[in-house]
């Protein structure tokens, strides 16, 4: 079974399988041992597989067949030297153990090795070594070595690479305190840290994607302020909130970045970006040697403003290249223990979180969770000077899902807003609505793992008990005062509620029709969850966050009554995702891609629940038996790669044929 759910991953991609999001992508994620050992204590694997994957199964020996668990660690392990460094140092002073395994050289590194030089006392290569000035010699027959000599520039380069995400359930209900369950896709963004030869005394953030490209001179930052005691911050702290003072005295610097944007909007976009960026790097970087004439240079995949995250993605890129730059990271390292994973990873999260504030104001924080943790989360942020909390869901389903972008680009914090002012206004309308949302969420969790160790099933009566509470909660809203329902009809609140209502007695009154047997099998569980998210995006709605062209999509797909869709993300455009019905033909399919198509809408095809932040160091080429397998990438080529195909291609977390080498991740597992 445990080559199964390796390569179940493939699946729906292999298949041609229209372009849906599946679930978990064995794969990548060195989970397989852990599925199996959390079925082994409720469920054997075979039934839990047959379970989840039921009718989707047609791909499963067209797995990433190079990706499987031991094969990718072997292959990390070999590029792995330069991952286990002194640059560790003050990472391990944190309570940590000290790495397990020793790095064991492959023809890979034996090219580079003249550039290694081992620290004898701990056996692993020292800092000096990694970040060597020296010219990276090599035999001048050797091909390889010319393209390294050529990239001489790119000393002491590596790169970070995180997912964007879908969330399932709960979105903006989570910004007040309620749960919401998301899920890393494969689409993921890129960056590149390196530096110039000849340190220049400037930092410099390129995001070529949105136009941007700036240095700063390191001296001229505010520095004593932002190491004045009473503002330090320490690379283990936890920020919940940015401080006024240093905000300002970052302006300054950003006021001039773009001259030659005219959009005032485009230049506040850069404007943010630079601050939180900026916010970040003084905080946990230094005006000495190490950031000298460093670039950061971003590459996406992730279409913007579309509520796939992205910004999540740059937050937690951007925090795992400055903590790493300035010693505060361990790994990632192949076999690393989980808790010792899981501590770099909240370390990551809490910066990411900081640079996600900037951006947008008062986010909860799940798309930087899921963005550093990958895989599919519940999560919840009643306390915000508190750290969230979040729950992995070990085994979420290979869900059938289209994911549809509007191409209306929107933005989060606005819709934030929105929602937050509305609350304000109509507190009797919408607090209900945001609390019917939480126990939505609760209730598909439990679909979603049903067969989780420490979780009890849900039985059909306990099941109508809490979609019933839902609607009490609609009724609620529904019987505010005369004065607020009347606003809340100006704003056509109302009938979406009722039709959430509608949802939700139908979803009781299927769930009386089933047996408690019969509620875990695919087809009950992919009802219940489609109507849960029906009536999601109802509300969501109800708040204002949705967007006539996404309701178009609701109309196309429930014209041919394939499913269920919801919009995902902060809404306003963006993207929506759909749950279609199991057995839905490949004609029906091509006909409403076609209209979509017509109608201007974009298809993405992306598998979930992949690997969170990664690590790619050195940045070399990656495909065995290739010419020039084993070449440093340079910034150049990083920057003219072609689209998104070209940017997987050139260093892709995960090319078409399988799992790219050299990739590390820093991978907690359940604990059973
Ligand atoms: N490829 C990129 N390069 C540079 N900056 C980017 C890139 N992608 C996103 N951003 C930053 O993120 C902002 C968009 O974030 P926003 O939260 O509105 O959308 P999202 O993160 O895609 O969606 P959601 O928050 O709904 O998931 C942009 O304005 C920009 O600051
Ligand atoms: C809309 C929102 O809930 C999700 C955006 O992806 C905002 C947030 O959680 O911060």
């Amino acid at each position: 079974m445990t080559t199964q759910s390796v390569t179940n991953g493939q699946h729906g991609l292999s298949n041609g399988c229209y372009g849906f999001l599946n679930g978990f992508d064995g794969s990548a994620n060195g989970y397989n041992g852990l599925t199996n050992g959390r079925n082994g204590c409720n469920h054997n694997s075979e039934t839990n597989n047959s379970t989840l994957n039921g009718g989707h199964s047609a791909g499963l020996s067209k797995g990433f067949a190079n990706g499987t668990g031991p094969h990718v660690l072997r292959m990390a392990n070999g590029l792995g030297f330069k991952s286990i460094g002194s640059r560790e140092r003050r990472a391990l002073s944190s309570p940590v153990s000290p790495p397990a395994d020793l790095p064991f050289i492959q023809p890979v590194s034996a090219k580079l090795k003249p550039i290694i030089k081992t620290d004898l006392a701990n056996g692993q290569p020292s800092r000096a070594a990694e970040d060597s000035t020296e010219p990276k010699t090599s035999s001048p027959t050797d091909s390889t070595s010319t393209l390294i000599a050529d990239s001489v520039p790119m000393e002491s380069a590596f790169m970070v690479s995180a997912p964007g995400k879908v969330i399932v359930f709960g979105e903006h209900a989570v910004v007040h305190g309620k749960a919401a369950i998301a899920a890393s896709v494969s689409l993921r963004s890129y960056l590149l840290v390196s530096k110039r030869s000849k340190p220049d005394g400037t930092i410099t953030l390129k995001f070529p994607d949105i136009n941007f490209d700036h240095s700063w001179n390191i001296d001229d930052l505010p520095w004593d302020l932002f190491s004045r005691p009473d503002k330090k911050k320490h690379y283990h702290d936890v920020v919940t909130e940015l401080d006024p003072e240093l905000v300002a005295a970052i302006e300054p610097h950003t006021a001039d970045v773009s001259p030659h944007i005219k959009s005032e909007k485009e230049r506040k976009i850069h404007q943010s970006s630079a601050g939180a960026f900026l916010y970040m790097f003084l905080m946990l970087g230094d005006p000495d040697w190490t950031f000298r004439g460093t670039h950061f240079t971003l590459r996406s995949t992730i279409p913007i403003g579309a509520g796939l995250g992205s910004s999540a993605t740059i937050a937690v890129c951007l925090a795992t290249a400055l903590l790493r730059r300035s010693d505060a990271l361990a790994g990632p390292r192949p076999n690393m223990p989980s808790n010792e994973a899981r501590i770099q990873l909240e370390r990551i999260n809490s910066w990411a979180y900081v640079y996600e504030m900037f951006i947008h104001g008062n986010p909860s924080g799940v798309d930087n969770t899921v963005a550093t943790q990958g895989k599919a989360l519940h999560f919840r942020r009643p306390d915000y000077k508190k750290r969230p909390e979040v729950e992995p869901i070990w085994s979420f389903p290979k869900l059938p899902l289209l994911l549809v972008n509007t191409k209306v680009e929107k933005s989060t914090k606005n819709l934030v807003s929105k929602v937050k002012e509305r609350k304000e206004e109509l507190p009797e309308v919408v607090e209900p609505i945001l609390d019917a949302i939480g126990m939505i969420t609760d209730i598909s969790q439990k679909f979603l793992e049903p067969t989780s160790c420490n979780k009890q099933p849900m039985g059909s009566q306990g099941l109508r008990r809490e979609l019933l509470a839902i609607n009490d909660h609609l009724m609620v809203s529904l019987k505010a005062s005369e004065a607020q329902l009347q606003r809340a009809e100006e704003l056509e609140m109302v009938e979406p509620i009722a039709e959430a209502s509608k949802n939700i007695l139908d979803a009781y009154i299927n769930v009386s029709k089933t047996s408690d047997c019969d509620l875990l099998s695919e087809e009950s569980r992919c009802r219940l969850l489609g109507e849960l998210m029906s009536t999601n995006h109802c509300l969501l709605k109800a708040l204002g966050v949705s967007h006539e062209r996404l309701e178009r999509v609701r109309e196309l797909v429930d014209k041919r009554g394939i499913g269920w869709t919801k919009l995902t993300g902060a809404g306003g455009g963006g993207c929506s995702i759909t749950l279609l019905k199991p057995g839905v033909s490949r004609e029906t399919l091509n006909d409403l891609e076609t209209e979509l198509e017509k109608e201007g809408y974009q298809r993405f095809e992306s598998t979930l629940g992949g690997d969170g932040v990664g690590v790619l160091d050195p940045v070399i080429l990656g495909k065995p038996g290739e010419n020039d397998h084993g070449a440093h990438i340079d910034l150049n080529q990083f920057l003219s790669a072609k689209g998104n195909e070209g940017i997987e291609r050139l260093v892709g977390v995960r090319g078409k044929e399988g799992e790219r080498m050299g990739w590390k991740f820093w991978r907690i597992d359940s604990g059973i």
